[in-house]
């Protein structure tokens, strides 16, 4: 750019000072092989010349070294001035440095005017290249845009570099640009300004861009919740957001520039060592990831805050670690929250005992541990003594106040290592770790006597409260918990059954522990068994005796239970124990169900039907408000007539539940059902009752028919039966015929039915369908 002085860049002036110089010039440009070719002649002639004396030759042969010399040198000199020259000679080889360049590349004299410009002129004005030479500042880029550049011009004019980033207008464009202006100085004279204007738009915009993303950024880590601390690549911290200020109790101000570890005292939240990860500088060494659980921050005030965090590196654009970044989150609600859940997960909510839950947690935790030793520990199982009273006449606020009070006493009658919780309703478990069992037996007593002595006040009423308690010993065994508790429960069962307030230890050879602990065996089998659906139906015909027999085929079904194994087990085996756990609802509903279903098989809609289906109804069933509705829902369902079905009903059950009896008895009859009362004469045999129970047959109790041929008295009482229920216009049927000759005595004294092993065996109910157990369980 020295030389340049317009549009063109002039050459220097060639060194050779003569016409023979001239001359040479004149053949070097004729090429290296014409040259080459003339230099040849020149030196032949020159010889022959020379050979004949003449001065010529010599002359010649003097122009021919001369020649070859000065070829030499203007080669040696073009070879260092090619590029130069070639750039500087031709107009396209001027521009050519310049052309490409993404920016404006101008010579502009004393008087502002542009002597030269590049072709491309970085796309900064809007005038052509080619008319730009002699145009002035002001006019190539306008007046808006001069007067900006005018005065740093002005100052480069003056001799200064002037370099500097202004907006210009240009036209209708602003353009960010880079302005240097550069003089150029001969001989202590400016003579113009080599200019260079770079358009910074796009870098500006893309600046603008970044600086926005950064300004988003930032204020996202100024509103977010958890702390957000930066280190560089040495742990060293570069920021840190508002709620990582707040987290640490450090300034950002303060806190920028220390070292991580100084700022950030991570420490596990027991051993209070620093956290795995954050240890000494960690965050100095990358690549750093880490989670920190179960962790505290110390505060910088000492304090210690539970936390939540991450730590990772960040990349830079080698690949490298340009520092880290650590997420920290206060959870001290969370964790108070997860102390409260699990607290309330293994508490009582009413007493604040441990829950049944953790009681047999800890009492499973005790099995296991003495298991193989010698150690023995003990279990006690309480149920309050008519607490329902409390209930039933104060209300169940006051059950409560008394379950509140009850607790307090029982925990403080014991050791503090033993463990007290309440396993549900009136009913608490004491684990005795640790005890004999003649050590518990006193506990129990103790624990027995502070609630006799208890005198529960409510309002203006006084309750005497009494607890039954059940006692196991255990360890060093197999016993697993479920064990424990069903034998502990089934002591206090039998403390309960024995007249209440006292306690009961289970002894393995107890055999009244062990009848109970078989019903509790036949309640969990009875689930089973409905939940497999493997009760079966059997069905045994009554007969009509006399001149009865062209009435409908009546029939009774009987209930039986098919073992897991297959066998057939009698009702007696697992009807006591349904009555107790009041599994009774469940089993009548399935039995009422599969008849219905039978039923409608064998009795096709709208014609009479030919069946009398005799179904039980246990004394539960009379009392159940659901199975009304479940009765007249199944008819619906299954389509079938109310005149099909005689429901048998126990002369005891539904003596102790006469109003309900009398109820379920009157809605069922309007439909047109018909109803037994079953075993007449084996209990409380008032005939008196009969008045009120509307039924339709009264059977007579088996006890009395099976002997009647020789017991005068038992075809006594028959007769009187039979005679009465008559006299009532009730039929009578006979249960347990066994024989001809009762058969026979049933006929000659005016029995209705006969119903027994001489008219039919119980055989399985043909045709029965199966329904899925989930349609009969809900109660
Ligand atoms: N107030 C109150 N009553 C409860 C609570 N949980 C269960 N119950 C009642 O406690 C009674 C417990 O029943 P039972 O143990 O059969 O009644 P009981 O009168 O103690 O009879 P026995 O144990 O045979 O002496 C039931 O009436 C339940 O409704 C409770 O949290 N608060």
């Amino acid at each position: 750019m020295a030389c340049v002085t317009g549009q063109h860049v002039r050459s220097p002036s060639s060194p050779i000072p003569n016409f023979l110089g001239l001359f040479m010039v004149l053949f070097y440009k004729s090429g290296p092989l014409r040259r080459t070719a003339l230099m040849l002649g020149i030196a032949v002639l020159g010889l022959l010349f020379a050979g004949k004396g003449s001065g010529i030759g010599l002359a010649l042969l003097r122009l021919c070294c001369g020649g070859l010399i000065a070829f030499r040198c203007l080669d040696w000199w073009r070879a260092r001035q090619r590029p130069v020259a070639g750039c500087a000679k031709s107009p396209a080889g001027g521009h050519a440095v310049t052309a490409c360049l993404p920016a404006l590349v101008a010579y502009i004299d004393a008087n502002q005017r542009y002597r030269f410009c590049n072709d491309s002129h970085g796309g900064i004005t809007d005038v052509d290249p080619a008319s730009l030479v002699g145009k002035t500042v002001c006019e190539v880029f306008g007046s808006s845009a001069y007067a900006v550049l005018a005065p740093e011009l002005g100052v480069a004019l003056q001799g200064s570099h002037a370099a500097f980033e202004r907006v210009l207008q240009i036209g209708a464009r602003r353009v960010d640009a880079h302005v240097e202006f550069v003089p150029d100085v001969v001989g202590g004279q400016v003579r113009g300004v080599y200019a260079v204007v770079v358009d910074l738009s796009a870098r500006k915009r893309a600046e603008a861009q970044l600086g926005a993303e950064r300004a988003h950024l930032r204020a996202a880590l100024d509103a977010i919740a958890d702390a957000v601390i930066i280190t560089d690549v040495d742990g060293g911290i570069s920021y840190m957001n508002p709620a990582a200020e707040a987290l640490s109790g450090w300034a950002g101000s303060d806190a920028v520039g220390l070292a991580s570890c100084a700022v950030l005292n991570v420490l596990d939240s027991t051993t209070r060592l620093p956290a795995p990860g954050l240890r000494g500088s960690a965050l100095a060494e990358p690549p750093v990831v880490g989670i920190y659980r179960n962790a505290v921050l110390a505060r910088r005030s000492g304090e210690c805050v539970p936390i939540d965090g991450t730590a990772a590196a960040i990349a830079d654009t080698m690949g490298g670690t340009a520092g880290a970044v650590v997420v920290l989150r206060d959870v001290t609600e969370a964790c108070s929250l997860a102390a409260e859940l699990t607290y309330q997960a293994s508490h009582d909510a009413l007493t604040g005992l441990i829950n049944r839950r953790e009681f047999e947690l800890r009492v499973e935790r005790a099995a296991a541990g003495g298991r193989g030793e010698r150690v023995r520990h003990a279990m006690l199982y309480l149920d309050l003594d008519q607490f329902k009273i409390v209930n039933d006449t104060c209300g169940h606020v006051a059950g409560d106040a008394l379950l509140r009070q009850l607790s307090r006493l029982l925990q403080a009658s014991l050791r503090q290592s033993d463990t007290l919780g309440r396993l549900g309703g009136d009913e608490f478990g004491v684990l005795l770790e640790y005890c004999s069992e003649e050590a518990a037996v006193h506990t129990a007593e103790k624990l027995r006597r502070t609630v006799k002595d208890f005198n529960f006040v409510w309002r203006d009423k006084f309750f005497p409260i009494g607890v039954s308690i059940g006692l196991i010993g255990f360890g060093g065994d197999d016993l697993q918990m479920n064990d424990l508790l069903r034998m502990a429960d089934a002591a206090c069962y039998l403390a309960k059954d024995k007249g209440r307030n006292q306690v009961r230890v289970f002894k393995e050879d107890d055999l009244e522990l062990m009848q109970r602990q078989g019903e509790l065996d036949w309640a969990s089998r009875i689930h089973r068994a409905l939940s497999d659906n493997r009760f079966v139906l059997y069905v045994q015909k009554i007969r009509a005796l006399g001149s009865n027999g062209s009435g409908p085929d009546h029939y009774e079904v009987l209930l039986r239970m098919r073992g897991e194994d297959g066998s057939v087990i009698p009702p007696m085996a697992f009807l006591p124990a349904a009555e107790r756990y009041g599994l009774m609802g469940l089993i009548d509903r399935w039995v009422v169900r599969h008849c219905f279903l039978d039923l409608a098989e064998r009795n096709p809609p709208g014609h009479p039907p030919h069946d009398l289906c005799a179904i039980n109804l246990s004394g539960a069933s009379l009392c159940d408000p659901g199975m009304l509705a479940y009765i007249c829902e199944q008819f619906e369902l299954c389509q079938v007539a109310p005149q099909a079905v005689c429901f048998e009903i126990t002369e005891t059950a539904a003596i102790s539940n006469l109003a309900d009896a009398n109820e379920l008895i009157q809605r069922l009859a309007a439909m047109g059902c018909k109803f037994a009362l079953d075993d007449f004469g084996s209990g409380m045999s008032s005939f008196a009752y009969l008045k009120h129970l509307p039924v339709d047959y009264l059977k007579i109790d088996g006890e009395f028919v099976k002997d009647m041929v020789a017991d005068p008295i038992d075809r006594a009482m028959v007769a009187a039966i039979n005679q009465i229920g008559h006299v009532m216009g009730i039929q009578t049927i006979a249960e347990f015929v066994e024989s001809d000759a009762i058969l026979d005595a049933l006929g000659e004294m005016g029995i209705d039915c006969a119903q027994g092993y001489t008219v039919q065996v119980p055989q399985p109910m043909l045709a029965r369908r199966l329904v899925p157990a989930r349609e009969v369980v809900e109660v």
